[in-house]
């Protein structure tokens, strides 16, 4: 976990937005069962990002050149990354649009 947060990007990123959502769902006293939902959206597509790093650094030792077959995988693995987020982004909107309008 630390290996990920000290050296991917997209996870640092992913990480502050999380620290962020966490600080808003204070902010707005979200219910327990809201509070569930968005630690499982977060832990979702943080872990999915963990995974698809885990895919991009392993198509990169087994094959450094350019090669169709690694380019198909690292899509299916980041589509997998973008299935989730759209998911949890879904979920934030669900718990916050009511609270907002
Ligand atoms: N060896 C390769 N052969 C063919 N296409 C590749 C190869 N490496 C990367 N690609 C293409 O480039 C895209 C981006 O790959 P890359 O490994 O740079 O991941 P990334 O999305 O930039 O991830 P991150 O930002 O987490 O490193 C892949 O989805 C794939 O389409």
């Amino acid at each position: 976990m630390f290996l990920l947060l000290r050296t991917e990007a997209s996870i640092k990123i992913q990480f502050v937005i999380a620290l962020f959502i966490t600080g808003i769902g204070f902010y707005f006293e979200i219910s327990r069962m809201e509070w569930i939902m968005q630690l499982l959206a977060i832990g979702m597509v943080m872990g999915i990002e963990g995974m698809n790093t885990a895919v991009e650094k392993i198509a990169d030792y087994i094959q450094p050149k350019y090669d169709l077959k690694i380019g198909l995988i690292k899509d299916i693995s980041a589509g997998a990354v973008m299935i989730v987020s759209i998911i949890a982004t879904i979920v934030g909107l669900i718990i916050y649009v009511p609270k907002l309008i």
